[in-house]
Parts: C-alpha cells; sequence; structure tokens
C-alpha cells in the first residue's frame, strides 16, 4: 500500500515586499497585504525578518501581521535582548533565531550554535516558556544539530544558501549534507525546515528530503511576482488614463 507523502509547508518571507516600500518611504506596497494574499494562495505560515537595523520589516509590521494573520507567524530573529523581548511581547508561533551582520547583504550564514551554545540558552528557554517554538537557522552540519538538541530547541532550519549557490557535484554534495542532516535532526526528534536562495529550478531536489517538514521561501517569490503581476498592473494604468480622457 502506497503512503501518502506528509504535506510540505511552505511558509512565505514577506521581507522584500518591505524593501520596495521602504524605498520610498510610504506605506505601498504593504507586506501585510501580501502575506494575506499568501496565504489565500496556499501559504501555511508567514515567515518576517525583524533585523536589527530595520532595513525591510519594522515594529509595527510585526505588530500588524499578529493581528491580521490567519496563519502562524515565524518571526525571525537575532539572539540579541531586544528581540528577545519583542518576541515576548507578540509571542509569535515561531521564532528563528538567525546569525545577523549589520553590514552583510543577506544571511550569509547558519547560526554559529555550537559555539554559543550559553549566550544561546536564556535566549531558547525564555522563547519556549512562553509557548513560542523555537528554530535555530543552522548550517546542515552535525556539530550544530548535536548544539540545537543541547539547547532543547524543537526546530531547526538548515541554510540553503550553499546549495542554491552551487553547481553540479559540488550542488549535489551539498544536498547530501541537506539530507544527512535533516535525517539527523528528525531521529532526534528536531523538526527540520530549510530555506534561503530557493528557486522554481533549485527547490525539487530539497523538497524531496522526506524528513523536511517546512521550506521558508521569499525574496525569489517576491521577485518572480514582478513577472506573474506586473502585465495587469500595466493594463489597470492604462485603464485608469483612458477612464480620465
Ligand atoms: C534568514 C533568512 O534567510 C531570511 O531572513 C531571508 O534571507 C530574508 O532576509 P535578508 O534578505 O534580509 O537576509
Ligand atoms: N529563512 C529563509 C527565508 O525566510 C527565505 O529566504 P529567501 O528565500 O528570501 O532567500
Amino acid at each position: 500500500m502506497s503512503r501518502t507523502p506528509a504535506h510540505l509547508r511552505l511558509g512565505v518571507n514577506i521581507d522584500h515586499v518591505a524593501t520596495i516600500r521602504n524605498a520610498r518611504g510610504g506605506t505601498h506596497p504593504d507586506p501585510v497585504k501580501a502575506a494575506l494574499l499568501a496565504a489565500k494562495a496556499g501559504a501555511d505560515g508567514i515567515t518576517a525578518h525583524l533585523r536589527e537595523d530595520r532595513r525591510h520589516i519594522r515594529d509595527e509590521d510585526i505588530a500588524t501581521l499578529m493581528a491580521a494573520l490567519t496563519v502562524p507567524l515565524n518571526l525571525e530573529m537575532a539572539a540579541t535582548q531586544e528581540m528577545l523581548g519583542i518576541a515576548l511581547r507578540h509571542r509569535p508561533h515561531a521564532a528563528c533565531i538567525v546569525p545577523e551582520k549589520r553590514e552583510e547583504r543577506t544571511t550569509e550564514g547558519g547560526l554559529d550554535a555550537a559555539g554559543q551554545i550559553d549566550a544561546l540558552h536564556p535566549i531558547v528557554d525564555a522563547l519556549g516558556k512562553a509557548g513560542v517554538r523555537v528554530s535555530l537557522f543552522i548550517e546542515p552540519d552535525a556539530a550544530q544539530i548535536e548544539a540545537a538538541m543541547r539547547l532543547g530547541a524543537p526546530v531547526v532550519e538548515l541554510h540553503t544558501g550553499r546549495y542554491a549557490h552551487l553547481e553540479g557535484s559540488e550542488r549535489a554534495e551539498e544536498l547530501r549534507r541537506l539530507a544527512d542532516a535533516a535525517a539527523l535532526a528528525a531521529k532526534n526528534g528536531i523538526e527540520p525546515h530549510a530555506g534561503h536562495g530557493l528557486t522554481f529550478d533549485n527547490v525539487g531536489p530539497v523538497a524531496a528530503i522526506p524528513q523536511i517538514a517546512e521550506l521558508n521561501i521569499g525574496h525569489f517569490l517576491i521577485g518572480e511576482a514582478i513577472f506573474g503581476g506586473l502585465e495587469s498592473s500595466i493594463r489597470e494604468m492604462r485603464r485608469q488614463m483612458d477612464l480620465a480622457r
């Protein structure tokens, strides 16, 4: 008898809707409106990264998302007291602890959980006690998964950025690391998620890793939405202009 595969959840990251909004300093496009549209289109959850420098998502976006969403919010945050306070105030469904460097263009690597167990312990504990599902955004590496076990994190999100950038046999090797890490996490009772840099072209092999329960995808989807939506935006502008004549 064939088994129905478990539903692979899709978390849509709406950060870069806010990037476009912030380019003009106004309110359009609204990342909360995008989040509601994503949920309507079948997203199982919404991911938003409140960076310390607030370059895209801002504090008020988190408050509005918490009030408006009917699907779970996964708040990505640095392991700082400021972010912990915000997470405890809003109590999102999940908080994913990510490494952050102010000068980086994007989240360039995974969290070194193994190297900062003592600093992470109180943050993971406080979030867990508040009922927030803690995830650690890590490289697909056994030492990092062991650290997640020591910290008692129920979830790890495996960073797929390296996989997304590599090609050929190097990509195949990185995919093996992702599959091994997902299997190791699941065997030890940790739910593996994955994300970063995923696209239509590279998502398949990651989605096929059976233990992975959730993928978080943002930048590509927001970029691709231009091609799905630009034509209708232009047609509507043409219509409004013609109506005025
Ligand atoms: C942690 C992570 O991967 C996401 O937050 C994603 O990268 C979008 O945010 P940035 O582009 O600001 O890194
Ligand atoms: N944690 C990864 C994420 O939320 C989305 O990353 P990306 O698709 O924007 O690179």
